[in-house]
């Protein structure tokens, strides 16, 4: 048996749609698989209820079948489903890094970006790295066409998850289909800003590349609050606030010391909409982890 750790992600980061992503070092899902002649999958964990145990329809089948792995993998959920923190991501990265080491497939963490992709079209319809990246590199990822570049940033965040449910798949769907010329000119220098704090580990200049204008409002419509709890984590200390991957969480980045007051800033802010959240303080962290052979 191989267990695999691989933690939550938050892509896009605002200016980084589809591009940018983190590891967070916490939550996380864990994956053990055994060799077995078909695949079979077991979910216990946050959220269990919403997964769908048929290999067809479940991420890790997609997984095992690009692999060509047959496994029993069961699937101890940490990451709340639909909850913008890549739930699905973090169990194809623990799939594919748990049945790459069981077959002794040989592939290379680069190597097993698109094949954890596999599992994110099945369940988004679009087999997009910006998740998986992270989850199998740790840090922040870029992922383009051409691949994936990875920098060990350390950088505090929040990451406030309330209990409000939007899909991948839906929220995709409210995606502008075309950005203008100024949008472009605004998204590229934030993302460059983004970037560079990443590289230079300064929570200043991530929080001021954060920010998008044409994806990021479109998706904040799906979360009630969503105007509120981004105010309240600013006054509270927070130097950027976005929505987190597809959505309903919503990220901060700040200060280490910052943590405790953004993150009671964010939950009481959701509290005043009638949303119940839960916050996590965590921070860019390492990807999927083999602990046991
Ligand atoms: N192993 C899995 N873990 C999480 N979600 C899964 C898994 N396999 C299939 N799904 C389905 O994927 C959807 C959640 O994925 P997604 O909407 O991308 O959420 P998230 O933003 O948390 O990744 C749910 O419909 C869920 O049933
Ligand atoms: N780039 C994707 C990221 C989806 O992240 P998730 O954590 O919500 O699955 C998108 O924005 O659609």
């Amino acid at each position: 048996m191989v267990t695999v750790r691989a933690p939550a992600t938050s892509a896009n980061l605002g200016s980084g749609f589809d591009v940018f992503g983190v590891a967070l070092d916490r939550p996380a899902d864990v994956v053990h698989v055994e060799k077995a002649d078909r695949t079979t999958i077991e979910v216990t964990g946050v959220g269990r209820q919403y997964i769908p145990t048929d290999p067809d329809r479940n991420v890790v089948g997609a997984v095992a079948e690009a692999l060509d792995a047959p496994a029993h993998i069961r699937i101890d959920k940490g990451v709340r489903p639909s909850s913008g923190l890549g739930s699905s991501a973090a169990s194809s990265a623990a799939a594919a890094v748990a049945l790459n080491e069981l077959y002794d497939r040989g592939f290379s963490r680069e190597e097993l970006v698109p094949v954890a992709a596999e599992g994110e079209a099945v369940v988004s319809g679009e087999a997009h790295a910006d998740n998986v990246a992270p989850a199998l590199l740790g840090g922040f990822t870029v992922a383009t066409d051409g691949g994936v570049t990875a920098v060990d940033a350390d950088i505090p965040l929040v990451a406030c998850l309330p209990e409000i449910v939007v899909s991948t798949r839906d929220a995709r769907r409210v995606v502008p289909g075309r950005a203008s010329i100024e949008e472009l000119v605004h998204t590229v220098g934030k993302a460059a800003t983004l970037a560079v704090g990443m590289c230079r580990r300064d929570p200043k200049l991530v929080g001021a590349g954060m920010d998008d204008r044409v994806v990021t409002p479109a998706r904040a419509e799906l979360i009630t609050g969503y105007h509120e709890v981004r105010e309240a984590a600013l006054e509270a200390g927070a130097e950027g606030v976005t929505v987190s991957g597809a959505g309903p969480s919503i990220l901060g980045v700040c200060h280490a010391g910052d943590r405790t007051r953004v993150a009671a800033a964010m939950l009481d802010a959701f509290d005043e909409a009638d949303v119940a959240a839960r916050a996590y303080k965590t921070r860019v962290g390492r990807g999927a982890e083999v602990f046991d052979i």
